[in-house]
């Protein structure tokens, strides 16, 4: 049998750093449990428009087209806000969406005990918070056309398109569907149906498609209220769906519900390949976060937590994903924190690499 194949892109500012604990896992499964992956490693962002000069190399996208997972850090930076749209780093990662048609984006928001004192909401708001958005992530504005930027008149105008297909929402809102079966069997559904027809949409194929699914308790929010129920009575969810750029909103709010941005794993899965396994990308919701990138100060966690997902997702093993979680969740409660999870000045934060090796530490405790 062939090992699973894993295509590490780390990206830019702090995604190699958050990489390099997910490869030390990588390394610690072959070598404590006898679970080998073949591993290749490429450039995306800014780090691949310095090498080739656009953010994602077409030898690459074929690379990616054909491994099991593809794991990414992030991309982006300062250095690249002046470069011209079709080459910005962000790019390379939306053309890595796209062409993969990674529609279903899973960001879970799970609090664990151990932070719940942490977020910035009262910790019985947080407490126990378990919710999972579904973010559509191959359509909408993020793609619709017409887009640019246009003289009109004697001025410029910039226009993007939010457009959805029956077939778009449809597909997306199964997935979320699907998942809803398997957690407590409750679906909200976000859009703005009061102000816009693709939420009209939305709203009618999400329903339709819920017959299929009578178990399962469906509910429709407007987005933006969506938005502050996150913040006001988080646990009222279980699964979200929502379209591209209201996920991408939606998600950075749950985030610090859980602690920290620096906490929040998502797997973006498609269509099943050949093999039966979903096309898969696996990165943390963050991005390059250029503040402390180069200082050894990034959690990784998030993207320790996305190598999880990796495991249950696309190689169908649960009970490692368990155990990788559970050492991330005992670290955590050993009081081992990076520093945005720790808001006493008199504490020394633990290094990005620190973190790693507790996690390692902890899963060797585990065996
Ligand atoms: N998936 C991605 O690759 C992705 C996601 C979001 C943003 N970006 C890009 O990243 C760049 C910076 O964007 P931004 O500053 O708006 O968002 P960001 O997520 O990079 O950072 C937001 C804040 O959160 C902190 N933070 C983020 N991840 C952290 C971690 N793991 N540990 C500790 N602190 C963390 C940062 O220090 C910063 O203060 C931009 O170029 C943006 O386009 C990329
Ligand atoms: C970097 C950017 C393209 C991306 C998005 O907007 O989808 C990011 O914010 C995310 O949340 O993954
Ligand atoms: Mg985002």
């Amino acid at each position: 049998m062939t090992n699973p194949s894993l295509l590490i892109l780390p990206g830019d500012g702090i995604g190699p750093e958050v990489m390099a604990e997910v490869r030390k896992i990588i390394g610690w499964m072959g070598d404590k449990r006898g679970v080998t992956f073949d591993v290749s490693e490429d450039l995306v962002g800014g780090a691949a428009y310095d090498k080739h000069g656009v953010p994602l190399a077409d030898e690459t996208m074929a690379k990616a087209q054909k491994v099991d997972a593809v794991l990414l850090g992030a991309v982006g930076g300062p250095k690249y806000d002046d470069l011209d749209f079709s080459v910005k780093p962000e790019r390379g990662l939306l053309r890595l969406r796209k062409e993969m048609d990674l529609y279903s984006n899973l960001r879970p928001a799970q609090c664990f005990d151990a932070l719940a004192d942490f977020s910035s909401l009262k910790k019985d708001i947080v407490s126990g918070l378990d919710i999972m958005i579904v973010r559509e992530l191959t359509s909408g504005v993020y793609f619709g056309e017409p887009r640019g930027i246009f003289e009109e008149g004697n001025e410029r105008v910039g226009i993007n398109t939010q457009r959805y297909t029956e077939s778009e929402i449809e597909r997306g809102a199964r997935s979320a569907f699907e998942l809803a079966m398997k957690r407590s069997k409750r679906l909200c559904s976000m859009e703005k149906a009061n102000v816009m027809e693709s939420g009209i949409l939305w709203r009618e194929v999400v329903t339709h498609v819920g017959k299929d699914y009578p178990e399962v308790e469906l509910s429709h929010m407007y987005a933006d209220n969506g938005a502050m129920q996150l913040v006001r009575a988080p646990k009222q969810f279980d699964v979200i769906y929502t379209d591209n750029l209201f996920g991408d909103i939606l998600s950075d709010c749950a985030a610090m519900l859980t602690g920290s941005l620096g906490m929040l794993p998502s797997a973006s899965l498609g269509a099943p390949m050949a093999n039966g396994r979903p096309k898969a990308l696996y990165e943390p919701v963050h991005g390059s976060a250029p503040d402390i990138a180069g200082e050894g100060k990034a959690n990784p966690c998030a993207c320790i937590l996305s190598f999880a997902m990796a495991l249950r997702y696309s190689f169908d093993m649960g009970e490692e994903a368990d155990r990788l979680e559970a050492a991330v969740e005992k670290v955590l409660a050993d009081g081992i924190r990076t520093g945005d999870l720790l808001n006493d000045a008199g504490v020394t934060p633990a290094s990005t690499s620190e973190m790693g090796n507790a996690v390692i530490a902890a899963l060797d405790a585990s065996l």
